[in-house]
C-alpha cells in the first residue's frame, strides 16, 4: 500500500470490512490521524489506534531529557487520537495514562 495514498487506505480497510473484519485498526496512530478521521467517516465498525513503540520512545525519551511535561504532552496525544475517531488506543503508555486520568 503506498503510505502517501488517503484513497487507497479508505479502500483497502472497506475490502477489510467486507471480508468481515470485527475492527478496524490503524497504526502507527499519530502520524495517521487523517486516516483514523477517515475510516471513523467511512464505517461503522469500531476504529482501533495503535499508538507504536516508536511513538512511546519519542515521548519518554523528550521526556526523561526534561524538554517537555510528560503528563500534558502524553494525554494530548492520545486525546488527538481519540478526537480523530479511536475508540480503542493500544498504547504503551496505557496504565500511566489510567492513573493520571484518575488524578
Ligand atoms: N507487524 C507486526 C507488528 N504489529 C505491531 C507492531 C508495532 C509494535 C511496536 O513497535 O509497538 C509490529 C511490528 C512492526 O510493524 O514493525
Amino acid at each position: 500500500m503506498a503510505q502517501a495514498n488517503y484513497k487507497e487506505a479508505l479502500l483497502e480497510a472497506q475490502l477489510d470490512e467486507d471480508e468481515g473484519a470485527d475492527i478496524l485498526m490503524v497504526k502507527p496512530a499519530m502520524p495517521y490521524l487523517d486516516i483514523i478521521k477517515g475510516l471513523k467517516d467511512q464505517s461503522n465498525l469500531p476504529i482501533a489506534a495503535y499508538h507504536v513503540s516508536g511513538e512511546y520512545a519519542m515521548l519518554k525519551a523528550a521526556a526523561m531529557n526534561g524538554w517537555l511535561d510528560e503528563k500534558a504532552v502524553v494525554l494530548e496525544a492520545l486525546m488527538s487520537i481519540r478526537r480523530a475517531g479511536a475508540s480503542v488506543i493500544l498504547t504503551y503508555y496505557a496504565k500511566q495514562a489510567a492513573k493520571w486520568l484518575q488524578e
